[in-house]
């Protein structure tokens, strides 16, 4: 598989402390990864990096098949090479119907709101109900978006991230908060929406990434400690050490 996403030995120091310490993290094209680590790991540090908003001392972010590297590019620009990121807490437009959250979204040259005040196009109703079928909320498209669960939220959420169409989306901690058969939903969505582009997701909750059934990253103290299956990455002594068994 060729790499879709290759940090390469990134650092940065905050401070004097060294929050990112010789990472280097590849992801494939279409992989599906989780990343794992205690608390204060570096893992918001990366994505962080990745998507532009902190700029590490040393390494490089190479992206896509020309391995362009992100590093000092703004945000904007690295959301518009096709990296997608989806925060912890959802940040729909709670007045406006599902319906209008996607296609305010969609991937498209009019400015969001024009989109609302003329007529939306049969290719763009098209791929907003696609959307809306990955993400499981067809049911609730004139659903008034400040009314949905907090689940449905987030899938609505991911959904506009989709309605991007990026090629690699980042997602934190996605179960926080969910109900145990919203978890499950969540897990079916990222790895069906894997099966068409690269999903890194930053987890605590072990049973959430067991479901996964993906390749996992240990972060600690800045750097990679352990990487492989779950399975593999658990038998670890120094995992356990630092992470498992506290
Ligand atoms: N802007 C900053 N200034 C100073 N220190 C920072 C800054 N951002 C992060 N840090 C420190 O860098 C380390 C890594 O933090 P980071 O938030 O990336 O960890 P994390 O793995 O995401 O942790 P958590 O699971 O708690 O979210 C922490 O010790 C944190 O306090």
């Amino acid at each position: 598989m060729n790499a879709l996403l290759e940090v390469s030995g990134i650092s940065v120091t905050f401070d004097g402390f060294r929050a990112i310490n010789n990472l280097s993290i590849s992801v494939a094209e279409r992989e599906l990864r989780a990343i794992i680590g205690p608390n204060g790991a570096g893992k918001t540090t990366f994505m962080d990096i990745v998507t532009g908003k902190t700029r590490p001392d040393t390494g490089r972010v190479l992206w896509g098949e020309m391995a362009v590297n992100l590093v000092g590019m703004n945000e904007a620009k690295i959301a518009r090479m096709g990296l997608g990121r989806k925060f912890q807490r959802p940040t729909v437009f709670e007045a406006q119907t599902v319906r209008d959250n996607l296609l305010m979204a969609l991937k498209n040259p009019r400015a969001p709101f024009a989109v609302l005040l003329s007529r939306p196009t049969a290719a763009d109703i098209l791929r907003m109900e696609e959307i809306a079928v990955e993400v499981g909320l067809s049911a609730h498209l004139h659903r008034i978006s400040g009314e949905l669960s907090h689940g449905q939220k987030q899938w609505l959420e991911i959904g506009m991230l989709l309605a991007q169409e990026p090629r690699l989306l980042l997602v934190d901690e996605p179960a926080a908060g969910m109900t145990p058969a919203e978890r499950e939903h969540t897990t079916d969505l990222l790895k069906r929406m894997a099966q068409t582009r690269a999903v890194v997701v930053v987890e605590h909750d072990m049973e959430f990434i067991r479901r996964l059934d993906c390749r996992v990253t240990v972060l600690h103290e800045g750097r990679v400690l352990a990487e492989g299956s779950l399975d593999h990455v658990t038998a670890n002594q120094e995992v356990i050490d630092v992470y498992l068994g506290r």
